[in-house]
C-alpha cells in the first residue's frame, strides 16, 4: 500500500522563506539597494526626453540637446552598471539560499523513518528531490531575484508617473480592477493545480521505478500488459493536470494584456485632453505617457513571474513536507547501563489493524548467540529489524541496557547493535568513504585494520588506487563477495555489541561463500548475535534457539532442550536431519 508524503501549508512555506531570508540581512538589502538605484537611473529618461519635447517646443539650441543626450547617455551607462552588480549580487544570495535549501531537504529526507519510505514508495521522493528541487532552483536563481526586480521597479516608476502630475493615476487606476480579477482568478487555482501535476509526476516516477525495480517479477509474472496500463492511466491523469494549467494560463494571460493596454491608451487621452484646455504641457503629456508605457514592461514580469513562483513555493511546499513527517523515535539523552538487549511485550504492524508480532518478549543475554527458526512469514525478519531498532515497535519496547532503542540517537544506536543482511549498498565515492560513514573519524590505520579483519587485504592491496579507488555507481565494479566484505568491515567499523544476522538470502557462488563465512565469523566473534536461521544447521550451534510461529515467540531453549520437549522445532529439525 502506497502513502504519500505530506506536503507544507501556506503558512509553513511562508515562515519558512522569512527564515531563510533573515539569514542573510546583508545580500538581501544589498541586492534590494542595488535593485532601487538601477530603477532610479532608468527612470530619469522619460523626464530628460519629456523635458527636451518642451525645450524644441519653445525653441533651444542644439547644444542643448546635446548636452541633455550625454547625460542620458551617462544615465545608460549607470544604470547598466548597477543593474550588473543588482544580478550578481542576487544571484550570489539565491545559491546560497538554494544551497541552504537542498541541505535542509537532505537531511529531513535522511531522517525520514524507514517505514514511512518504504509505505511512500521511492517514487515520490525521488520526484521531490529531482524534479521539486529543480523548479524551486529555478524560481530561486532566477524568479525571485526577477520579481524583486520587476517589483521595484514597478513601485518607483508609478512613482515616477505620479510625480509628472497627479492626474496619472486615474488612467494607472482604470487597468487595476481587470488586473485585480485576473490575478485572483488564478491564484486561487493555480497553487492546487500545480500541485496534483506535481502529484501525478511523481505517481508516474513511482509506477516505473517499481516497473524497473521489479522486472524480472513482472516478467515472470506476465504482468507487463498491466504495469503499461497503469503507466497510461498515470500518464492520462497527468495530461489532464497539464492541461488545466495550461488552459488557466491561456485565459490568464490575454487577460492580463488587456488590463495593460487600458491605462497607456488613458493616459494619452487624458493627457491629450488636459493639453487642449492648456492643463498640461507637451513635455509632461510625453513624460507621463513613456512612464505607464514603462510600467507595463514590470507588472507584466510581476504577473508572469507569479506563476514560475507559484511553482516554486508548489515545490518548496512539497520538500518541506517531508520535515513534517513526525519522527518516529525521540531522543531522550538517557544512555544505556550495559549491554544487554531486550524485547518487552512487542506488537508492530506494517499496515494499520494488521499486527505482524503478536507480543513478542526475549531477553538476550550478553554475548549469547541466539537463533531464530520458523515458518516463511511468521515475523522473524520482522522481530529482527525491531530488535535492531530499524523500526519502533507499535507497543511494548525493545531496549539496550534498559533504554528504549528509539531513545537513542542513530549513530549511538549502530554503535550498539546492527543489523547484517546480504543486501548491502556500495555508494559512489572512495573505497575509504564507504568505510568511513560507519565511524566518521577513523583514520587510514583503523579502515584498513577492519579490512584485515573481513580478510579483504588481498584484493583491496590489489588495487592501483588502494583507498582511493573510486567504487559504486560510475566506480569500479566490486563482486558481490567484495561488496560484503566492505559492508562487514564498516560493521567492524562501527564496532556495534550487538548484531542481528539476517541470513536470508544467498546471493553469493559457494566458493565465496566459504570465504566469506571466515570474514564473517571475524565480525561475530566477541559479539551478542541474534541470527535469523532461514537454515537449520546455524541453529543447531546457537547457545539458544526461538521458535517464532505467526508472530510471537513459541518456543525458547537450547537446541537440545527443544529437540527434548518435542515440539514444533523437534520437528522441523526431525523433517530437515531426516532429509539432510
Ligand atoms: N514491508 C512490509 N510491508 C508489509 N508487510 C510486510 C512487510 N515485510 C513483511 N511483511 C509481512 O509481515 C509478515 C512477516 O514477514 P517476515 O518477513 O518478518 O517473516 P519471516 O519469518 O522473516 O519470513 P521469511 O523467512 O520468509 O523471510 C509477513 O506476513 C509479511 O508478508
Amino acid at each position: 500500500m502506497s502513502t504519500t508524503l505530506p506536503v507544507a501549508d501556506g503558512r509553513s512555506v511562508r515562515g519558512y522563506a522569512r527564515q531563510l531570508a533573515r539569514r542573510h540581512p546583508r545580500l538581501l538589502w544589498s541586492a534590494l539597494a542595488l535593485h532601487v538605484a538601477a530603477a532610479v537611473t532608468t527612470l530619469a529618461a522619460p523626464r530628460l526626453l519629456g523635458d527636451l519635447v518642451e525645450a524644441v517646443e519653445t525653441g533651444t539650441t542644439a547644444g542643448h540637446v546635446d548636452r541633455v543626450m550625454l547625460v542620458l547617455a551617462g544615465f545608460v551607462v549607470a544604470s547598466a552598471v548597477l543593474t550588473r552588480y543588482a544580478r550578481y549580487v542576487s544571484q550570489v544570495l539565491g545559491e546560497q539560499v538554494l544551497a541552504e535549501l537542498r541541505e535542509d531537504f537532505v537531511s529531513n529526507a535522511l531522517a525520514l523513518p524507514v517505514g514511512v519510505v518504504e509505505s511512500a514508495g521511492s517514487g515520490d521522493l525521488l520526484t521531490r528531490t529531482s524534479r521539486d528541487v529543480d523548479q524551486l532552483g529555478w524560481s530561486v536563481r532566477w524568479a525571485l531575484p526577477e520579481w524583486t526586480i520587476a517589483v521595484v521597479t514597478a513601485v518607483l516608476t508609478f512613482g515616477a508617473a505620479l510625480s509628472v502630475g497627479w492626474w496619472v493615476a486615474l488612467p494607472c487606476a482604470m487597468g487595476v480592477p481587470a488586473l485585480v480579477v485576473g490575478l485572483r482568478w488564478y491564484l486561487s487555482r493555480a497553487k492546487d493545480g500545480y500541485l496534483r501535476e506535481s502529484a501525478t509526476y511523481s505517481r508516474i516516477n513511482a509506477t516505473l521505478t517499481e516497473t524497473v525495480e521489479g522486472a524480472r517479477t513482472v516478467e515472470a509474472l506476465g504482468l507487463a500488459d498491466e504495469q503499461v496500463r497503469r503507466l497510461d492511466d498515470d500518464c492520462r491523469e497527468s495530461y489532464w493536470a497539464e492541461r488545466y494549467t495550461l488552459y488557466l494560463r491561456t485565459v490568464f494571460f490575454p487577460a492580463m494584456e488587456l488590463s495593460y493596454l487600458i491605462p497607456t491608451v488613458l493616459t494619452l487621452l487624458t493627457g491629450g485632453w488636459l493639453y487642449t484646455r492648456g492643463d498640461v504641457s507637451l513635455g509632461e503629456v510625453t513624460a507621463a505617457t513613456l512612464y505607464v508605457q514603462m510600467l507595463i514592461d514590470p507588472v507584466d514580469r510581476i504577473v508572469s513571474i507569479l506563476d514560475e513562483l507559484q511553482m516554486g513555493a508548489a515545490s518548496l511546499a512539497r520538500l518541506l513536507g517531508v520535515a513534517q513527517v513526525p519522527d518516529d523515535r525521540e531522543v531522550t539523552g538517557r544512555k544505556p547501563d550495559d549491554e544487554k538487549l531486550d524485547a518487552h511485550d512487542v506488537r508492530f504492524a506494517y499496515v494499520p489493524g494488521r499486527d505482524v508480532l503478536h507480543g513478542v518478549s526475549l531477553d538476550v543475554g550478553v554475548g549469547e548467540r541466539l537463533a531464530m527458526v520458523g515458518p516463511s512469514g511468521a515475523g522473524k525478519s520482522t522481530l529482527g529489524r525491531l530488535l535492531a531498532g530499524i523500526h519502533p515497535p507499535r507497543t511494548g519496547e525493545v531496549t539496550v541496557g534498559g533504554v528504549g532503542l528509539v531513545e537513542l540517537p542513530l549513530g549511538d544506536l549502530r554503535g550498539h547493535v546492527a543489523l547484517v543482511t546480504q543486501e548491502h549498498h556500495v555508494f559512489a565515492g572512495t573505497l575509504r568513504d564507504n568505510l568511513a560513514l560507519a565511524a566518521p573519524g577513523a583514520d587510514d590505520d583503523q579502515v584498513l585494520a577492519a579490512l584485515d579483519a573481513v580478510d579483504a587485504t588481498g584484493w583491496v592491496s590489489s588495487l592501483d588506487d588502494g583507498l582511493d579507488t573510486r567504487v559504486g555507481s560510475g566506480g569500479r565494479a566490486l563482486s558481490a563477495a567484495q561488496a560484503q566484505q566492505v559492508a562487514l568491515a564498516r560493521l567492524v567499523l562501527a564496532d556495534p555489541h550487538t548484531l542481528v544476522l539476517d541470513e536470508a538470502t544467498s546471493l553469493i557462488d559457494p566458493r565465496s561463500a566459504r570465504h566469506l563465512e571466515r570474514s564473517l565469523a571475524a565480525v561475530l566473534d566477541g559479539r551478542t548475535v541474534i541470527a535469523i536461521a532461514h537454515r537449520l544447521f546455524s541453529a543447531h550451534d546457537a547457545d539458544r534457539v526461538a521458535v517464532v510461529e505467526d508472530g510471537v515467540v513459541t518456543e525458547l531453549g537450547s537446541h537440545d532442550e527443544l529437540v527434548a520437549a518435542g515440539g514444533s522445532y523437534a520437528a522441523l529439525w526431525d523433517s530437515w536431519h531426516g532429509r539432510g
